[in-house]
């Protein structure tokens, strides 16, 4: 049994749920298929998880949205008169929209979190309903039917271990298809919770893992996840396979085709994940497998990821190697403001510590420099607000010993500044913090030394 996740860009459209169709009617196996919102129908246009946030915002500042819920429906509409249904459907999704602003939420991040994941629900409605009027029976299962169990914050959910207790004793019909919205589950107390941003791809990995999938299929507009972005190098050579583990640090540092939490139940379940293009469905995409299947990694490098989403502070202070409890304190700081970091390379006297911006505001960012400079009386403390971090990732670094000598000779010799550079805390990558504009000439050079 499969399953099959399509993203925003695979449902955008009439033309493009007809390709879904085809895909999943072309084998009995694709059995569960995971609904992500509408995504862009053309460079520009506005995913409807986005309308979606513009929608709560407006409810939340007490503004009209009669508009905005017009621009929502009329996604979907779209998509319903493509396929000639009658106006049933339409009216049920509008409803549902609608509703929503005479529901009573805990707070505005539990109103936003339940807004969002309405472009999944909505979504899987209307393709549950297209696929029976084209003839092939299906059933819309809702997460909180399938005892998808999730805690942590409102819209960075975390799964809970009861979900798989309850997907253990989920009956699929014999008959049909099953049609799940993704992006979200319920908390205990039955509120909405969604994923992180791009998270459709953690529901097809946990049904995946708690249904015992042979296999997940990740269903995109690429032929295959390449070696670096594509937006930044110009035909970048595909991937046929890597492992769970550099797919994790790929997606980490910036690969959004999975996104990176998504592995993580894969790995659990132990299944194998094929990233197919919706648009092109014959080709062969790229497979990601357990390492060990990996037996003769041929390239030294398998990919190289960028990642502008990144802030550093940057202290210096003679003889900190020789302070005890130094770290201690600034770790304190940040449990005290609720802060997780996500790197801490350091040096004698000095040391960088790296967080995802999107996880700070400027206010907090204000009380922790505050704090460090008090607590810790640093000799020099910087905030370098335009961070990237680049990522190159390969199962065959470790069979190589030039590697990272070539990756400094490719910058170096374009006067690339190099601010931080790790190897050796994850065995096959080797991280780079660059300053922002100069990572994607980087991530050329790079790929320029190992690639062609
Ligand atoms: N290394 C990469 N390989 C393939 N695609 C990549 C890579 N890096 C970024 N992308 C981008 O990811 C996009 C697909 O991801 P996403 O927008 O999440 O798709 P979906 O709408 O299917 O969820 C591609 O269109 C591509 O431009
Ligand atoms: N629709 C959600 C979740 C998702 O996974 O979307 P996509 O499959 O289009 O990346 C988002 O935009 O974040």
């Amino acid at each position: 049994m499969k399953v099959v996740k399509f993203g925003g860009s695979s449902l955008a459209t009439g033309e493009q749920f007809e390709k879904v169709i085809n895909i999943v009617s072309d084998d009995f196996e694709r059995k569960v298929i995971v609904t992500s919102a509408p995504g862009k129908r053309f460079t520009g246009d506005t995913k409807v998880t986005d309308l979606l946030i513009e929608y709560a915002n407006a409810v939340i500042e007490n503004v009209d949205s009669t508009n905005i819920v017009k621009e929502i429906i009329s996604r979907y509409r779209e998509i319903s008169d493509h396929f000639k249904l009658d106006g049933s459907v339409i009216k049920l999704l509008k409803d549902k929209l609608v509703n929503l602003t005479k529901t009573n939420f805990v707070d505005e991040k539990y109103l936003m979190a339940a807004f969002k994941a309405h472009g999944e629900l909505l979504n899987a409605i209307l393709l549950n309903s297209v696929l029976n009027a084209q003839g092939i029976k299906s059933v819309f299962i809702d997460p909180k039917d399938a005892g998808i169990i999730v805690h942590g914050q409102p819209n960075d959910a975390d799964i809970s271990p009861e979900t798989y207790l309850n997907l253990d004793k989920l009956q699929l019909p014999n008959d049909a298809k099953v049609v799940f919205p993704g992006f979200f589950g319920y908390s205990q107390d039955g509120s909405i919770y969604t994923f992180s941003r791009g998270g459709s791809d953690i529901t097809g990995a946990l049904l995946s893992r708690g249904l015992h999938a042979d296999l997940y299929e990740n269903f995109t507009d690429v032929d295959a996840i390449y070696a670096a972005n594509n937006h930044v190098v110009k035909h970048p050579q595909a991937i046929k396979k890597m492992s769970y583990r550099e797919m994790r640090e790929l997606s980490y540092a910036g690969f959004s085709v999975f996104q990176d939490e998504a592995i993580i139940p894969a790995v659990k379940g132990q299944v194998p994940v094929n990233v197919k293009n919706t648009n092109n469905p014959s080709a062969e995409g790229t497979l990601i497998v357990p390492e060990q299947f990996l037996f003769n990694p041929s390239n030294q490098i398998t990919g190289i990821a960028c990642s502008k989403r990144f802030s550093a502070l940057y202290i210096h202070r003679y003889l900190l190697n020789k302070e005890v409890g130094f770290t201690l304190k600034l770790l304190q700081i940040f449990y005290k403001y609720n802060i997780s970091y996500e790197h801490m390379p350091s040096g004698i006297d000095d040391l960088t510590v790296i967080f995802d911006r999107s996880k700070l505001d400027k206010t907090t960012i204000k009380h922790l420099c505050h704090d460090v400079k008090e607590i810790l009386q640093p000799d020099y403390l910087e905030w370098i607000d335009d961070y990237a971090i680049i990522m190159v990732v390969g199962e065959g670094i470790a069979h190589n010993v030039n590697t990272l000598g070539e990756i400094i000779d490719s910058l170096t010799k374009n006067n690339i500044a190099i601010h931080m550079i790790n190897q050796g805390a994850s065995r096959i990558s080797i991280m780079i913090g660059i300053q922002e504009s100069d990572a994607d000439e980087a991530v050329k050079q790079i790929y320029k030394t190992f690639f062609n």
